[in-house]
């Protein structure tokens, strides 16, 4: 009988000090330990470093299917959610998604590479805003979103164990 892994997940886990990427390893978008996560890896451009990009080229498989052949709507929010998530580390901030909105503009392909972007566009206070698009790879755009991130508070950090590197 299996037992469930909450280990990277409690108080108790901070045993060692892991960092967090070791304590994110099971990130369903982005961790590599996760054996039924998305194993989603980005490359960030910080060319202009007030509008951080990230991008990741992946291809889904039967395990991520809605429509009869193509990516389930939920799978293509978690692809934008997390490509935007991969923007708050070039800007310094911890940070999670408060409010997303998805346009569905085309169905996404199973079986086919496809091509995830994401960019920053401003801040407000502790608001991030970004925008990310997953594309064919002749960059025709099957899917866009938006989302709002909040920069959390030393609070909620500290009962993480952690601070914002900007502090
Ligand atoms: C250890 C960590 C590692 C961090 C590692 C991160 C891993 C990331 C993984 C991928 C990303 C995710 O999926 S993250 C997981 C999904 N997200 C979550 O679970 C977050 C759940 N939500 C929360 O915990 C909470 O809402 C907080 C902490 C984010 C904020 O709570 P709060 O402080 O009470 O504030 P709240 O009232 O909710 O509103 C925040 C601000 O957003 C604004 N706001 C709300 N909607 C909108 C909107 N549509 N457009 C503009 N602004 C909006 C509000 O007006 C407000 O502005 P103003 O009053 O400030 O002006």
């Amino acid at each position: 009988m299996s037992s469930q892994d909450t280990v990277r997940h409690t108080p108790l886990s901070m045993d060692g000090n892991p960092t967090i990427d070791e304590r994110a390893s099971h990130c369903f978008g982005c961790g590599p330990a996760n054996p039924q996560g998305l194993h989603l890896v980005f490359s960030t451009d910080t060319t202009v470093p007030e509008h951080p990009a990230a991008t990741a080229h992946l291809q889904l498989d039967r395990l991520h299917e809605g429509p009869p052949g193509y990516v389930h709507g939920g799978i293509v929010a978690t692809l934008l959610d997390e490509a935007m998530s991969k923007l708050n580390r070039p800007l310094d901030v911890l940070a999670v998604t408060r409010h997303m909105e998805v346009d569905y503009l085309r169905p996404v392909p199973l079986f086919q590479p496809l091509v995830l972007i994401s960019r920053h566009s401003h801040r407000d206070g502790r608001k991030l805003f970004h925008q990310a698009e997953i594309q064919t790879t002749g960059g025709a755009v099957l899917a866009r979103g938006k989302a709002v991130f909040i920069r959390l508070d030393k609070a909620i950090l500290a009962r993480a164990g952690f601070t914002q590197p900007d502090d």
